[in-house]
C-alpha cells in the first residue's frame, strides 16, 4: 500500500537515488461543487481503484500540458485553466510519485471513458471503494475547504 511522504523527508527505499515520478492529477469541479473521480483502467496497479483523472509527465511537459493531453486522452475532454492547489509525495511499492493536484472549473467537450474506466461524481462522503492511496489527502484537503467533518469516504 503507499504511504505518505511528508514534506523535507527522503524516500530510503531502494536507495536514495529512487526516481521520483511526476504525475499530474485533475480535480474536476462542478458549479455546486461534486468533483469527478474515475476508476483506475484494467491492466494498470491497482486497477478497479478510484482516484482524480491524470497521469504521468512525458519529458518537457509542465504539470499544466500534462494534465490537459491526459484528460483529452482518456476523458475525450479539452480542460481551460488547471489550478495547482497541492502537492503530495506517495512511496509505493511500484514507484515512489510526486502527485500535483490541480483544481479544473472549466473543461470542453463530453466525458468518454476512453480506457473503459468507470466514473462518478462524487460529493463527500465519497461512496465509491476503495478509494487510492494517494487520492485520500485531497478528501480530506477538500474536508477542511468545505468544512466537513466525519469520514471523507466508505
Ligand atoms: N491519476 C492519478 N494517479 C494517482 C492518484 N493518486 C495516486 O497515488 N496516483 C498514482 C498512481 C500511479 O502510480 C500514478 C499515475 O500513474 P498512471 O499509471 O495512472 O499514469 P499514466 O496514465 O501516465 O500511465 P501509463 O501511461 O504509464 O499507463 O500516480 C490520483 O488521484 N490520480
Amino acid at each position: 500500500m503507499g504511504t505518505l511522504v511528508a514534506d523535507g523527508e527522503r524516500a530510503r527505499e531502494g536507495g536514495a537515488d529512487r526516481k521520483v515520478v511526476d504525475v499530474a492529477v485533475g480535480i474536476l469541479l462542478q458549479p455546486e461543487g461534486a468533483f469527478l473521480l474515475t476508476s483506475r483502467p484494467v491492466g494498470k496497479v491497482y486497477e478497479g481503484y478510484w482516484e482524480f483523472p491524470g497521469g504521468k509527465l512525458e519529458v518537457g511537459e509542465t504539470v499544466e500540458q500534462a494534465l490537459r493531453r491526459e484528460l483529452q486522452e482518456e476523458l475525450g475532454i479539452t480542460i481551460g485553466a488547471a489550478e495547482l492547489w497541492k502537492t503530495q509525495m506517495v512511496d509505493y511499492p511500484h514507484a515512489l510519485v510526486r502527485l500535483h493536484f490541480c483544481k479544473v472549473r472549466d473543461w470542453q467537450g463530453d466525458l468518454q471513458m476512453r480506457e473503459g474506466q468507470s466514473f462518478a461524481w462524487q460529493v463527500l462522503p465519497v461512496t465509491e471503494t476503495p478509494v487510492l492511496p494517494g487520492t485520500v489527502p485531497v478528501l480530506a484537503w477538500l474536508a477542511e475547504e468545505r468544512s466537513f467533518s466525519g469520514p471523507t469516504h466508505a
